[in-house]
């Protein structure tokens, strides 16, 4: 499984998800493999500090991150890509129509966070109450509720993946 995130400028949510993904890939003793990229993302930027810090205080362990542009060979070989907006969701289809069928919401995938929750099977993947905001230039409270909305996310995309072994 090949797993690619996507955000705006891949230097905030996308690579905050890819960590958080591998730190649960490896939790889980999984052979999946991630990446991030953005969809107006310049090339080379490292990770915000912001960022950074809400996955230092999970003891997520962190690489160098270096910001990259979707390109097709990305989007090619990803089994997934998972956007944190509704818009961002239209902007890449628009780009790559065949991918139209392995793109997702995030977000949505917070509902399979804590199956014992009894968690809604709504396909909230296709509802805009599921974007995951652009904490860009926000204060440090508002990274943490981003990456609170992505670890559940990611949680509940790994659990959903494992589960059903489909989209
Ligand atoms: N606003 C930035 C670009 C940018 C946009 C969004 C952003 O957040 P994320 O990486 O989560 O998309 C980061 C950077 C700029 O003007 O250069």
């Amino acid at each position: 499984m090949h797993l690619l995130f996507v955000c705006t400028g891949n230097t905030c949510r996308s690579p905050m998800a890819a960590f958080f993904a591998q730190a649960e890939i490896q939790r889980r003793s999984l052979s999946w493999t991630v990446e991030s990229a953005g969809l107006y993302a310049a090339e080379g930027m490292p990770m915000t500090p912001a960022a950074a810090d809400a996955l230092t205080r999970r003891h997520i362990p962190l690489s160098p991150h270096r910001s990259q542009p979707v390109r097709p060979d990305l989007v090619e070989k990803a089994d997934v890509i998972l956007v944190m907006t509704q818009s961002q969701a239209k902007d890449l289809e628009s780009r790559f129509p065949q991918a139209k069928d392995k793109i997702r919401l995030l977000g949505g995938f917070a509902a399979f966070a804590d199956p014992e929750e009894g968690a809604s099977q709504t396909d909230a993947a296709s509802s805009t109450g599921c974007d995951i905001v652009d904490p860009f230039g926000g204060l440090d409270e508002h990274y943490e509720a981003c990456a609170q909305q992505i670890e559940r996310s990611v949680r509940g995309l790994v659990n959903h993946l494992l589960g059903e072994n489909k989209l």
